[in-house]
């Protein structure tokens, strides 16, 4: 008899999190933390100062898969591993430079302000150590647990292509989008294409599901939202619908506000993740009740603790009660997140705080 949507196969173990994925209710609610690989973790911090930098440690598939494991074997109340890999891969294989400055961040060169798109040279093969790292985390991972495998979004990933660097408005994107729409479109098609490849490759290396990242949606009005953020996500989710139909695709629209709703309903995600700054009550009552939510902690909260940190749990997990949710912040967490803070959140989820 087939198991019904969400349930596993008989003899598979339950994911929780996959079954949410999948429109079911679950309590506890399941839970996971975008960046849960990270500099807020010793163990990582320990492991990154042996390897040397960043891209080091994601060019080391079994360094990235310990360091993907590192939050799982640290916090059991986790429902979830996130690959521990960065959404500026793909423009490193589009053929930027990627380095990571400390203290300010990454920088790709050279910029699509001060180059043509087709004088990059494609390293496709830059991709090709991710997948190895996923297949090594799922070999080991606890099979309750969900895999997720992600990518930026190609509104996002493109801002770092034209800028050069992460920026607060993207000012020069949006300027360059409205003035040469061509050449922004060409960038945009070609990140769509590599991503749509990069993603496939994750779910055959055993990723459960993926996420998008769109973490700079927010700076973008109504007709270029609808341009560059809905169009290229909706002709991603199809790519990988008709490959993988029961592979549930997270869209993450950071600042979307008032048009979550059309993103959820025009894109076809199987689920959306909200930032700190959407009010869970708001959310409940705008989005269909039968379309999973992740979210939205603000980090800042995780950072404060006590009852601050409590009020702000509740409130989420009460808004959201009765529909399919994933708990999770609105944002990455922040590297200077005290553990203790992460252990009360996680035991206030599972209801044991
Ligand atoms: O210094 C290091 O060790 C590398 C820092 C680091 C990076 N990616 C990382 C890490 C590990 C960590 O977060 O501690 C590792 C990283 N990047 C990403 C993820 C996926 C996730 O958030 O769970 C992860 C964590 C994966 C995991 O937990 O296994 C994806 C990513 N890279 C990036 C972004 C854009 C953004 O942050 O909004 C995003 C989306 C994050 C989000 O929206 O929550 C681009 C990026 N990559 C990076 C940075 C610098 C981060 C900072 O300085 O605060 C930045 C941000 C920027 O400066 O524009 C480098």
């Amino acid at each position: 008899m087939a198991p019904k949507p969400g349930e596993p196969a008989l003899g598979q173990v339950s994911k929780p999190m996959l079954a949410v994925l999948r429109g079911e209710r679950r309590d506890p609610t399941p839970v996971w933390m975008m960046r849960q690989a990270g500099r807020y973790l010793p163990e990582y911090r320990e492991l990154r100062a042996e390897k040397g930098g960043f891209l080091d440690l994601v060019y080391d598939s079994d360094a990235a898969a310990n360091i993907t494991l590192q939050p799982l074997q640290r916090f059991a109340a986790l429902d979830a591993a996130i690959l521990f890999s960065d959404i500026l891969i793909v423009p490193f294989a589009i053929g930027q430079n990627l380095t990571f400055v400390a203290g300010e961040g990454p920088r790709l060169t050279p910029t699509m302000l001060a180059s043509k798109l087709q004088d990059l040279t494609p390293h496709a093969g830059r991709l090709d150590p991710i997948y190895e790292t996923v297949a090594k985390v799922k070999a080991r991972l606890d099979p309750s647990k969900t895999l997720i495998g992600f990518a930026g979004s190609p509104w996002t990933v493109a801002t770092y292509m034209v800028a050069g660097q992460g920026s607060r408005e993207q000012a020069e994107t949006r300027r360059f989008a409205y003035a040469d729409p061509g050449a922004f479109s060409a960038i945009i098609g070609r990140i769509e294409e590599v991503t749509i490849e990069y993603l496939s490759r994750q779910i055959d290396a055993g990723a459960d599901a993926v996420q998008l990242f769109d973490s700079w949606a927010g700076s973008l009005s109504p007709a270029q939202f609808e341009q560059w953020v809905v169009a290229p996500t909706s002709r991603i989710v199809a790519s990988l619908r008709e490959r993988y139909p029961d592979v549930p695709v997270i869209g993450f629209p950071k600042g979307a506000g008032g048009k979550l709703a059309a993103y959820a309903r025009e894109t076809g995600v199987t689920a959306l993740g909200l930032d700190e700054t959407v009010d869970p009550h708001w959310a409940a009552n705008e989005l269909p009740a039968d379309l999973p939510v992740q979210g939205n902690l603000d980090p800042l909260s995780l950072i404060a603790g006590g009852e601050a940190l409590k009020n702000a749990v509740s409130r989420i997990l009460d808004a959201f009660a009765g529909r399919p949710h994933i708990f999770n912040l609105g944002h990455g967490i922040l590297q200077d997140t005290p553990i203790a803070n992460v252990q009360s959140m996680l035991a206030q989820v599972k209801g044991e705080a």
